[in-house]
């Protein structure tokens, strides 16, 4: 005897690509991939044979591309509320939605006389920005939004020194290292729910972020994720979590003396393994009030 404790389902990898055609201002390019899952009333399907209540996955597929063709939305958050909302709507037996919606960073192409061509795109960078969306049938939005593979990379500024020692300790100081990573944040909104221009608060939190890792003076990878999100808290009030992970991508100096070379802190060695993992979530701490009140 099994009972079903939590079960979801639904399609992952709808690939999806829309060209909004303005007859004045060229064409809009996006490329999202789109991730449903349901949760509800299906503990039968897997009991008892029972596929009655199963909305097939491939419907689930052809909702994303019906709502697509059918919505306003351009941040990939809005459509994600607007794909929830239809689901539970639609159908009685689902107790709650949740949708993941990545999308690829394509730009309109630049031509060499700086001009931005209307109806050509490029895909500078494989960062890929993304929002996970989730409402129960009798509940609000919670809404994590972020990107990821934000490569960045600072050839000054960086330092790492002073650090705990044991017998195995042999990584020595350095005050001038290169400090690379990927960067994957996620943030939560403070009141999801709450008409809130996604689009704007993503490179928003985006430019924030890359001006802090530019201008750091860092005295390890700890200390400038730190600042990031701390500057993201201090900025974006609308954001009351921001959850940062930045691997230390190593670039190791190449010792040329080898070759009767010196090698003046120009000449690295990438390494993708091992690297360092560093990840830690930032909040803004709760209001003085609320801080008493419970003392
Ligand atoms: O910025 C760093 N943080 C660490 O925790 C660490 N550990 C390490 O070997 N190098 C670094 N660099």
């Amino acid at each position: 005897m099994a009972t079903v404790a939590e079960n979801r389902y639904g399609k992952e990898g709808v690939r999806l690509v829309r060209v909004h055609r303005s007859p004045y201002n060229g064409n809009t390019f996006d490329e999202w991939t789109v991730r449903v899952l349901l949760e509800g009333d299906f503990d039968s399907s897997y009991t008892e044979a029972d596929n009655s209540k199963l909305l097939p996955t491939d419907t689930m597929k052809n909702t994303v591309y019906y709502l697509a063709q059918r919505t306003r939305a351009t941040a990939i958050e809005d459509f994600a509320k607007e794909l929830v909302d239809y689901l539970i709507k639609h159908h009685s037996q689902i107790s709650a939605v949740n949708v993941d919606v990545d999308r690829k960073s394509w730009t309109n192409i630049v031509t060499s006389n700086n001009v931005r061509h209307p109806t050509a795109f490029t895909q500078g960078s494989n960062e890929v920005q993304f929002t996970n969306v989730r409402r129960p049938r009798h509940g609000n939005f919670t809404i994590a939004s972020g990107l990821r593979d934000l490569k960045v990379m600072k050839t000054a500024d960086s330092n790492f020194v002073r650090f705990y020692r044991d017998k195995l300790t042999t990584l020595a100081d350095s005050t001038d290292r290169l400090f690379g990573t990927s960067v994957l944040a996620t943030w939560t909104f403070e009141d999801a729910s709450a008409i809130t221009d996604y689009e704007k608060t993503r490179q928003q939190i985006r430019s924030l972020m890359l001006d802090l890792f530019a201008a750091h003076q860092s005295e390890s990878v700890q200390h400038t994720l730190y600042a990031m999100g701390k500057l993201v808290l201090d900025s974006v009030k609308s954001v009351n979590k921001i959850q940062l992970t930045m691997p230390n991508l190593h670039c190791l100096p190449v010792d040329l003396s080898r070759f009767g070379e010196e090698n003046k802190n120009e000449i690295f060695m990438p390494i993708d393994e091992p690297h360092g993992y560093i990840q830690c979530a930032l909040t803004r701490p709760p209001p003085k009030a609320a801080l008493s009140s419970k003392l």
